[in-house]
């Protein structure tokens, strides 16, 4: 089976680190050589730009520039080459996420991220989950759970714009994209998880 690139997405509480948990294990199970990245971050380089992402304010197109200046540094020094040498990859976040917040949630235009998407090569995951959920139940997770960036400091009507953001993209490309209702029981979305991923690798 050729290795293959899956991305996990959703709105700030929707649950996607807990389901990245249980994918991992359930690679391990199957015995699936894997890495387990993330965005903003994955290399040295893109763990110092998260920093600066999720605490300094900046101009939305600087945010933009330095989101996929990242991705950029991650494709060429961990995605690719772990592609290469057959091993699966789970990014927690990819390009989809820059559609949803800086387009969808801040407003930069579908055309400008066109064309960072392109700078860097345009690469497309094979598999991407998208943990959806209602406003108020991300809101009553993230309440209870930890101190709050830059971006899960926005208003309601901010979420709601990147939430609508990915399930558009979603739509638009239903064949790599599944939507999980995420505001079911964890063991539930587990279920459909698991149903999910033996599909993808049959
Ligand atoms: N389906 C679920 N039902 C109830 N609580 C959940 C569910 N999914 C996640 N949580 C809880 O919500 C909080 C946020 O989840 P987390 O996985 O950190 O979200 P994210 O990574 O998407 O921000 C955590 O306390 C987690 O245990
Ligand atoms: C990858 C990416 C993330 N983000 C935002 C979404 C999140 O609010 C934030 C950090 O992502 P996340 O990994 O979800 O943080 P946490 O540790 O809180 O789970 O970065 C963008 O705005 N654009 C992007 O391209």
């Amino acid at each position: 089976m050729p290795a293959r690139f899956i991305t996990l997405e959703g709105i700030d509480g929707a649950g996607k680190s807990t389901h990245l948990t249980w994918l991992t294990q359930w690679l391990a199970r199957h015995a699936i050589d894997h890495i387990i990245t993330r965005e903003p971050g994955g290399t040295p380089l893109g763990e110092q730009l998260r920093a600066l992402l999720l605490h300094e304010p900046m101009h939305l197109e600087t945010e933009a520039l330095l989101m996929f200046a990242g991705r950029r540094e991650h494709l060429h020094q961990v995605i690719q080459p772990a592609l290469a040498a057959g091993r699966w990859v789970v990014s927690d976040r990819f390009t989809d996420a820059s559609f949803a917040y800086q387009g969808g949630g801040r407003g930069l235009s579908e055309a400008k991220l066109r064309e960072l998407e392109h700078w860097i090569g345009g690469i497309q995951p094979d598999l991407t989950l998208l943990f959806d959920v209602p406003l108020a139940v991300s809101q009553a997770r993230m309440a209870s759970s930890r101190q709050l960036d830059r971006f899960e400091q926005e208003q309601s009507d901010f979420h709601a714009r990147v939430r609508q953001a990915y399930l558009d993209r979603a739509h638009a490309y239903p064949q790599r994209f599944r939507i999980i209702d995420a505001s079911r029981p964890i063991a539930d979305i587990h279920a459909e998880l698991t149903h999910l991923m033996e599909t993808f690798i049959a």
